[in-house]
């Protein structure tokens, strides 16, 4: 059984053409002009561009005294809805360790997800355990560990606990990712706030400013370094945390940065909102910025600074934001939007010049599937890659709302934009999991677990440079010597 798309622009991250696109199974076959196929999805007027991956999502995640509303289910059929065909979820261990936490992940993404799926494991301590936990995860086909510099008394490690990890992830030939905000200072502002009475969600912002996101960013980095580790600073939100990036890619360091499409086009007026309700459903670590670091974060994106969007999409429902009437330290922390990143990057990005196509699928896809070593399998537009495929149709236009929206969340922080380009189709491995007008839901569990391997190439390079350039002893004959000593 074959597909053809016909009659659209590929649209890759390095270039755009005219192209027919022959499916046969998962995979694509041919690309190329006048293919058959026994079927045809029709690309006319629309762009073909690889399947989004969000590489930064918590499905039904326990945190905060709650676990995330969104299940696997519904969140990755409001991903393959807005044309992301892949999410990357983090695993948080509990008591039985990493690898029982796995399957626990996996027992609910299994039989729900209809979209791909992978994972990133977090690295919550540091202990004998974890040593020999890393590389029996690595074999599982996990190749990012997760750190949190934040959430003090919960999920944080310490400099000399991340410092092990990051060792350790160089020597397995695994990319550390940190959620880089400096979480002794976020508590102690968050309770000077509180002893102050300002207890409501604007002091959820205050208590994280953008000096906080900096300092840990700089540090992570530092870390890494020495480490001889490259590193990935998830949700980069601000100018301190994209400027201590930017200065150590030009040192010639192997970092990445990944700005959320919530912190590119919401600002922190969010959280002076006299509502409740609204400014609580856009409490999120860190928060949103003003929209100078909006500058900085789109300016990165463009220059290549900064590499990925994510969406970080960690959703609960507005009776769990309750939890922190009267204390804002206890709303749990997230927002959703991976029904909508592509969608609003393209308006706000594309439709505006501040990204071109091509780098709307580098910072959506392209850059993603590299990183993360699963390019040219996902990511990619070639023979041989999944057929994971967005007909992307500049034309379609909607109002974002949570009352037609695909997620199981009763709000949407994006609620009112106005978006154009939407997918005409979505397809994941070859089968049409989407088609606009239809609505109708792909088979949950279709989803498959990707493997990634390890990376041979940067964690080697790196370790040859540092052994290259090692202090050494000096050697020192006996006429060097002091006589007599
Ligand atoms: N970002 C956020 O507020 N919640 C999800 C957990 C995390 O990534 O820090
Ligand atoms: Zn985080
Ligand atoms: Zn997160």
């Amino acid at each position: 059984m074959s597909t053809v798309i016909k009659g659209g622009t590929i649209v890759a991250a390095d270039r755009s053409y005219e192209a027919d696109i022959l499916i046969e199974g998962e995979t694509i076959k041919a690309i190329g002009p006048d293919l058959k196929g026994d079927t045809v999805v029709d690309a006319s007027g629309a762009y073909i561009m690889p399947g989004g991956i969000d590489p930064h999502t918590h499905l039904e995640m326990p945190f905060m005294g709650t676990t995330a509303a969104e299940t696997w289910e519904s969140g990755t059929f409001a991903g393959l809805a807005g044309g992301t065909t892949m999410v990357v979820d983090f695993v948080i261990p509990g008591e039985d360790g990493m690898l029982a936490a796995m399957d626990a992940w996996e027992s609910k993404a299994t039989r729900q997800a209809s979209g791909d799926y992978s994972y990133h494991m977090c690295v919550t301590g540091w202990s004998e355990r974890h040593f020999d936990e890393m590389p029996k995860v690595v074999a599982r086909g996990i190749n990012t560990f997760k750190h949190f510099m934040a959430y003090k008394g919960a999920l944080m490690v310490n400099d000399d606990e991340m410092f092990a990890s990051f060792q350790r992830c160089a020597a397995l030939g695994a990319l550390p990712l940190v959620h880089a905000e400096n979480g002794d200072i976020v508590a102690a502002l968050q309770q000077k706030y509180m002893a102050d009475g300002t207890s409501g969600p604007e002091a959820h912002a205050y208590s994280r400013p953008p000096e906080v996101e900096g300092e840990a960013t700089n540090r992570a980095i530092m870390i890494a370094d020495a480490a001889g580790v490259p590193v990935y600073i998830v949700h980069t939100s601000c100018e301190q945390s994209h400027e201590a990036i930017r200065r150590a890619r030009q040192k010639g360091m192997r970092v990445y940065g990944e700005p959320l499409i919530q912190h590119l086009t919401l600002d922190e007026g969010e959280y002076f909102n006299r509502d409740w309700d609204y400014a609580a459903r856009r409490v999120m670590s860190p928060p949103f910025r003003n929209k100078s670091h909006q500058d900085s974060l789109w300016a990165g994106l463009a220059a290549g600074s900064l590499q990925v969007v994510a969406t970080d999409h960690c959703a609960f429902t507005t009776e769990q934001k309750r939890m922190g009437l009267g204390d804002f330290r206890k709303i749990p922390n997230g927002t959703g939007g991976i029904e909508d990143r592509l969608s609003v990057l393209w308006t706000r990005g594309v439709e505006t010049g501040r990204l071109t196509p091509n780098e709307f699928v580098a910072v959506t896809s392209t850059n993603i599937a590299q990183i993360l070593n699963i390019y040219p399998q996902k990511g990619a537009i070639l023979p041989g890659s999944d057929a994971d495929l967005v007909v992307w149709d500049p034309k379609l236009s909607k109002t974002i709302s949570a009352s037609n929206q695909k997620s199981i969340i009763d709000y949407n922080v994006f609620e009112g934009f106005k978006v154009n380009g939407l997918p005409r189709y979505t397809l994941s491995r070859g089968e049409v999991v989407w088609a606009d007008g239809q609505n109708s839901q792909p088979q949950p569990g279709r989803g498959k677990f990707i493997k990634r391997k390890p990376f041979p190439a940067a964690n080697a390079a790196l370790s040859k440079w540092k052994e290259l350039t090692a202090p050494r002893a000096v050697t020192r004959s006996a006429e060097h010597m002091p006589i007599g000593v």
